[in-house]
């Protein structure tokens, strides 16, 4: 790497000693480029001085780049030489060959937003909560349209219940004040991205973070990403500058991820449930009807919500019924754990 102007615009854009700390030196020589948008057949990168080309060899396939990706690039060839390991990384379960789909890469936080209306359910968001710890990233849970809601203060209560110490906000996605609300997750060279339904803010929330008459602001409620067949630059870039510092992440498949292969994320998000279940009679336990069950003891004396138990119980089941398991030499099974 050369000299410390260079690392400190890179710095701007999310290069960290994580990334550092990979370059061998025999790679010195090579330019650290961050995905900026990911297409069917090419990639865009950015550097320290805007955009950045990223030529993909001959065998590789875009599908194993995530957008806030790092890679070494060739600096006069501009040809992806590696992909540097991610610190975090959102993936979407779907039905193709390998099962994942990779959605966004070294987001530090999710803002996981839902509104103060008929979309708010807790349900909903222990999912996202999940999907955020399972990535490695920090989830922060933004309640908008609170302009528009009387009783918004009891979606906070309800929000904060659950998880101790979850960051929970309240806002208006069209008021500038949202920024201010959002700025400790959103300094220089913090990556974040949105997930949530349709409708609840989430591209309102990019256009106010990006600020006004940026270039990048993104179309609330309609289609944004167009590929304009004959032009090979007009594409809506799916990695945008917060105003203040920072960059969020918003693409067509962030948007529509849900949650699956959720084991380790369900002992983080309900690890008061995991600690009780240790303590039954039983190794074994459902914790339906077992005498000795500390869980249920735990309903029983009220410190443990009843309904929360059935959350975790659903959340195990489908977790289980989805996550793939293989079948070891000796016929031992061995569940796939997460690698980035
Ligand atoms: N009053 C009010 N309206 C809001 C707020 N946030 C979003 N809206 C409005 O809600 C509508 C939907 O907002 P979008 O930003 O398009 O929602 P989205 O989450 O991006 O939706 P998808 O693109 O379908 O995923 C728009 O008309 C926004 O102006 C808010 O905090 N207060
Ligand atoms: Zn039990």
């Amino acid at each position: 790497m050369s000299g410390s102007n260079t690392s400190s615009s890179l710095e701007r854009l999310g290069w960290s000693d994580f990334f550092a700390d990979q370059v061998n030196p025999s790679e010195a020589n090579l330019a650290p480029r961050r995905v900026a948008s990911v297409h069917r057949a090419r990639l865009e990168g950015i550097d320290a001085q805007g955009q950045a080309g990223l030529e993909l060899a001959a065998n590789a396939n875009t599908a194993d780049y995530a957008v806030g990706d790092w890679v070494l690039a060739d600096p006069l060839t501009d040809v992806v030489m590696r992909r540097l390991d991610r610190k975090t990384l959102l993936q979407r379960h779907t039905e193709a060959r390998n099962g994942q789909q990779l959605a966004a890469a070294n987001v530090d936080t999710l803002f996981i937003a839902t509104s103060c209306n008929a979309d708010f359910n807790l349900a909903r968001l222990e999912r996202y909560l999940i999907m955020a710890h399972q990535a490695g990233t920090t989830p922060v849970i933004v309640l908008t349209k609170a302009d528009t809601a009387p009783d918004a203060e009891d979606y906070h209560r309800q929000a904060m219940a659950l998880k101790k110490d979850l960051p929970v906000v309240v806002l208006n996605a069209r008021s500038t004040d949202a920024v201010e609300i959002l700025k400790p997750w959103c300094g220089i060279g913090q990556t974040v991205a949105l997930v949530g339904s349709s409708g609840v803010g989430k591209s309102t929330l990019v256009n106010t973070l990006a600020g006004s008459g940026s270039d990048t602001a993104q179309k609330t409620g309609t289609i944004r990403e167009h590929d304009a067949q004959g032009r090979h630059t007009t594409t809506a870039r799916s990695l945008h500058p917060i105003a203040g510092g920072g960059w969020v992440i918003d693409t067509p498949g962030i948007r529509t991820l849900y949650v699956s292969d959720v084991t380790d994320g369900i002992d983080i998000l309900f690890g008061d449930i995991s600690d009780l279940a240790e303590r039954c009679r039983f190794r074994d336990c459902t914790h339906v009807h077992e005498p000795g069950c500390a869980v249920q003891a735990a309903v029983a004396s009220g410190q443990l919500d009843a309904e929360r138990l059935g959350r975790w119980r659903a959340l195990l089941e489908e977790s289980r019924s989805r996550t793939p398991v293989q079948t070891g030499p000796r016929g031992n099974k061995v569940v796939r754990r997460n690698k980035y």
